[in-house]
């Protein structure tokens, strides 16, 4: 594979919940190596974009495509990882540890039933320690910070070795400090494997230094070099003003890839 090689492609796609236009014409493409940070204001279209691209629903007009097929056809689920704003919303008191949490991004491949195998075994151990998050292995997921507990649950998606990772808000409830970390950790996900991601965010100022390119969405969608992104004062200040208005809901409990 080149790294223009096409991992996800939104052609032409037009969507309307009833008769509310949500997305006009928006075409994306995400190239195998590339870090898109998706931004825009609240209600502008970006959840439904992911829905999309998830085969969750269908376009009205225009075609989406994975890993070069139709995604209604699409069956390799593995090769996608998803992380939500989780963070926010994760019952402290839920009884799992790290590495439960972790193997159970297998299940999709083993069946949920079925006992992991020692190079699962292996798998879960490598994928905790790709977020550097060796010394939590046992411990219950829910007294873990939020930004720890995205580490995990980033792990539980790397750990079906997707090819693409998706992450929708995943910084939201994650202490400040811990923001910048987090964005290192995609970032030497993306430049040291090699996985491609699309990262819905609110977080303007801080994803303009890692990610490779942003899209501005809003019922249309425009394209910026992160540099020339964050230099437009007059973008950041209406991105950031949607800040406080951020949804706490965590949609995506069904797409457990
Ligand atoms: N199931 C639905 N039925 C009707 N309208 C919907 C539905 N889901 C979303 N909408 C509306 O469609 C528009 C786009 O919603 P969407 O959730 O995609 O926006 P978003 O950019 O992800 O917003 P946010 O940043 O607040 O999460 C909004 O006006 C929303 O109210």
């Amino acid at each position: 594979m080149t790294n223009q090689t096409i991992l996800a492609e939104i052609k032409d796609v037009h969507f309307y919940y009833e008769d509310r236009h949500v997305l006009e014409n928006v075409s994306l493409q995400l190239k195998k190596g590339s870090f898109l940070g998706l931004v825009g204001p609240n209600g502008s279209g970006k959840s439904t974009l992911i829905r999309l691209l998830l085969g969750l629903i269908k376009p009205v007009g225009g075609q989406v495509e994975i890993f070069g097929e139709r995604v209604s056809q699409f069956q390799r689920w593995h090769k996608v990882g998803f992380v939500s704003q989780k963070a926010s919303s994760f019952n402290s008191g839920f009884p799992a540890t790290v590495y439960e949490v972790v193997s159970m991004g297998l299940y999709g491949k083993v069946g949920l039933f079925r006992f992991l195998t020692k190079k699962d075994k292996q798998k879960v151990h490598d994928a905790i320690a790709q977020v550097g998050m060796e010394e939590y292995t046992k411990q219950n997921i829910g007294e873990l910070s939020g930004g720890q507990q995205q580490r995990v649950f980033i792990a539980r998606a790397l750990v079906s070795e997707p090819e693409l990772l998706i992450l929708d808000e995943p910084t939201v409830g994650v202490d400040v400090a811990s923001v910048k970390t987090f964005y290192e950790l995609l970032k030497n996900l993306n430049e040291q494997k090699g996985l491609t991601l699309l990262l819905i965010t609110h977080d303007t100022g801080v994803m303009t230094k890692y990610v490779t390119e942003v899209a501005c969405l809003n019922k249309t969608i425009h394209f910026h070099e992160p540099k020339e992104f964050e230099k437009n004062q007059d973008m950041l200040h209406v991105y950031r003003n949607n800040e406080s208005t951020l949804k706490q809901s965590n949609r995506y409990e069904e797409v457990q890839v």
